[in-house]
């Protein structure tokens, strides 16, 4: 394993609501090497916009506290960083690239303007020098014509060249860790593949490293070399990529790995997406976080939470949470997850209850 670059250790974010306290981050780690890429994978409401802010302190200083663990990038404390020295560390050293670009572009600037304002913001220069490295940022990101596009606005652009326009815009002061959240959602297959493979591309050029932050896993699979999935604020398994996908370990993943869409599914054969409610801190009782929607669980999953222990098949930093896959005591170890969907009278019950609240019902 290389060097660490960024690292979450055993982070615990919680926010103060007109309801109480809310734990949005449950005891987070991962870690980031130099030049590597790895994947945040969950459903929405798990954690991973949260993990995201944490890194560049960006949650709302009024609600938001962090109550446990650190956050490090090259070994140096970000938690004990004042505003002033975070301020350097954004786009400077760790870049955001959002979503939505168009949220995040100002609609009444030129992308040439709103380039040039980052390096000058970051890195000074000559009005000629800035002009220049902002064509050649956005030829590296693959816009075409970039000497006129430079003039175009935010709206004459696709979704896709928006998104260029992001990277190029993170790119634009050389961090060395870029957190891109959900960047490929509001785009069609094809471009979200274009993006992944441009994003590879530079990242391996200028020796970045990056975190992608999805819920897709035909993304995870395209981009990253590890995965951390993550459930209800906490990582439930981690993996490389091909042992995640080749040898998944514990039935959250077995389920992700069920709704993805693929070309050789035959066609009767239906989608199988996670049943039950989405991942919800809330609700957390101290036994397994995802029981409540688990077909597998036993009365062990109500008593304590499962450690991030080894996975069955041993292979080197795979781990995962679940007490089914337990050396000694587990039931899960040999199951073949992709024929097998766990006990019905349980598939039953999770349907009952996620319908019974989706109808607004007690
Ligand atoms: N400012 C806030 N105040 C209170 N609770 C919050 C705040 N921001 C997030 N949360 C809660 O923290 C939990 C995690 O939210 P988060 O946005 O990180 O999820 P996510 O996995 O990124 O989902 P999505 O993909 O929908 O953004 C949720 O239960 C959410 O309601």
């Amino acid at each position: 394993m290389s060097a660490a670059l960024l690292e979450v250790s055993e982070l615990e974010v919680a926010f103060d609501t007109r309801r109480g306290r809310v734990k949005a981050v449950d005891g987070l780690s991962f870690r980031l090497g130099k030049g590597e890429i790895i994947a945040l994978v969950g459903e929405s409401g798990c954690g991973k916009s949260v993990a995201v802010k944490s890194v560049l302190k960006l949650l709302p200083e009024q609600t938001a506290r962090y109550e446990a663990g650190s956050i490090t990038l090259d070994g140096r404390d970000l938690l004990g960083l004042d505003e002033k020295a975070m301020e350097a560390v954004r786009g400077r050293e760790i870049a955001l690239i959002f979503q939505d670009p168009m949220s995040s572009l100002n609609p009444v600037l030129t992308i040439g303007k709103q380039i040039g304002e980052a390096i000058k913001r970051h890195q000074g220069g000559s009005r000629q020098e800035i002009a220049h490295r902002t064509v050649d940022l956005l030829r590296r990101v693959g816009i075409p014509a970039p000497e006129t596009r430079l003039n175009a606005y935010p709206h004459e652009f696709s979704g896709g060249m928006r998104q260029r326009v992001m990277i190029a815009m993170a790119l634009s002061c050389g961090p060395r860790v870029i957190l891109a959240d959900e960047i490929t959602t509001a785009l069609d297959v094809t471009i979200q593949a274009q993006i992944i493979d441009l994003l590879k591309s530079l990242v391996a050029d200028a020796g970045a490293a990056v975190v992608m932050i999805t819920h897709d896993m035909g993304v995870v699979a395209g981009a990253a070399e590890r995965v951390y999935v993550m459930y209800a604020g906490a990582v439930v398994e981690t993996a490389t990529t091909e042992d995640l996908f080749s040898r998944p370990a514990m039935p959250y993943t077995w389920g992700l790995l069920r709704s993805i869409p693929s070309l050789d599914r035959p066609v009767h054969e239906p989608l199988v997406p996670i049943e039950g409610l989405p991942p919800n801190v809330a609700l957390l009782d101290g036994g397994c976080r995802f029981r409540p929607r688990c077909p597998y669980r036993r009365d062990i999953c109500a008593e304590a939470e499962p450690p991030l222990a080894p996975a069955p098949d041993g292979a080197e930093g795979h781990l995962a949470r679940c007490w089914g896959l337990d050396p000694v005591r587990g039931w899960l170890r040999d199951t073949d997850w992709k024929t097998d969907l766990g006990d019905p009278a349980a598939r039953a019950q999770i349907s009952a209850d996620a319908a019974k609240i989706k109808g607004g019902k007690p």
